[in-house]
């Protein structure tokens, strides 16, 4: 039996692991980017072009530490932002500035075609709308271009409750999700969009005898 989680589970969990057990977020973050790190660097994806696609949220904050981290393996990675900086979580703002510190700098436009893996840390669990049109084209345009992609923790796109695509999706080779499997990755849109999920533990605490509302 795997232990499946929705949204508002994993919040509660998120809150417990850094509220209670004052767990710095700072900590899950660099968690969840070595997870990705170790995932892809095992051997099945080609690291010549790594292009790091980021959002404004949490799952862009894990992708700009797993580009810094690339960086600093000597990977050529690039970094690319989707959606205004200025408008950015301050998690990202910070591991930006850690990520220029150590001389990884942002691109404005990435050449899809270039890159041997895509990362798809534009958004995760926190998608709680139509994607805008805009960037549903651009996402289209990345799933033409039949590159590897891997989704941190949620393919872009994808309801992580309902399994939804949300206007558009991008297709994963793989996603790796934190802590536990989301009920969205299981089902519709998301099992077509997920590819192969492999569950990572970045070390989310759970409370006691918690109660789950599903499982597969
Ligand atoms: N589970 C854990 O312990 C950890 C999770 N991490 C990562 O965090 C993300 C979730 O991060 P979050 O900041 O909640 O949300 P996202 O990064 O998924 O989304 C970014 C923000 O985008 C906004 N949003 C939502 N829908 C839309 C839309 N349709 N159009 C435009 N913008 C949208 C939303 O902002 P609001 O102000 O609208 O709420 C999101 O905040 C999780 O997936 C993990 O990757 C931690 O990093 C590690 C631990
Ligand atoms: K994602």
């Amino acid at each position: 039996m795997t232990q499946l989680v929705t949204t508002s589970e994993l919040q509660l969990i998120e809150e417990y692991t850094m509220q209670t057990m004052a767990v710095p977020q700072e900590v899950l973050i660099e968690r969840a980017a070595m997870a990705v790190q170790e995932v892809i660097g095992a051997g099945n994806f080609d690291l010549s072009n790594v292009l790091v696609l980021a959002g404004l949220g949490n799952n862009g904050a894990d992708g700009v530490a797993l580009a810094r981290l690339l960086h600093l393996q000597g990977i050529d990675v690039s970094l690319q932002f989707v959606g205004n900086l200025n408008r950015a979580k301050d998690s990202v703002q910070h591991q930006l500035k850690i990520a220029e510190h150590c001389g990884l700098t942002r691109s404005e436009k990435s050449d899809f075609q270039k890159a041997t893996l895509i990362i798809d840390a534009i958004f995760g669990t926190g998608l709680n709308n139509t994607i805008p049109d805009g960037l549903q084209k651009m996402m289209r345009a990345a799933n033409h271009a039949d590159n590897s992609v891997v989704a941190i923790d949620v393919p872009t796109g994808i309801s992580a409750n309902t399994g939804e695509v949300l206007g558009s999706a991008l297709k994963a080779k793989s996603t790796v999700t934190f802590g536990y499997e989301k009920v969205g990755l299981t089902k519709g849109g998301g099992k077509k969009f997920s590819g192969e999920v492999i569950v990572k533990d970045i070390g989310l605490l759970t409370p006691e005898n918690f109660i789950f509302s599903q499982a597969k």
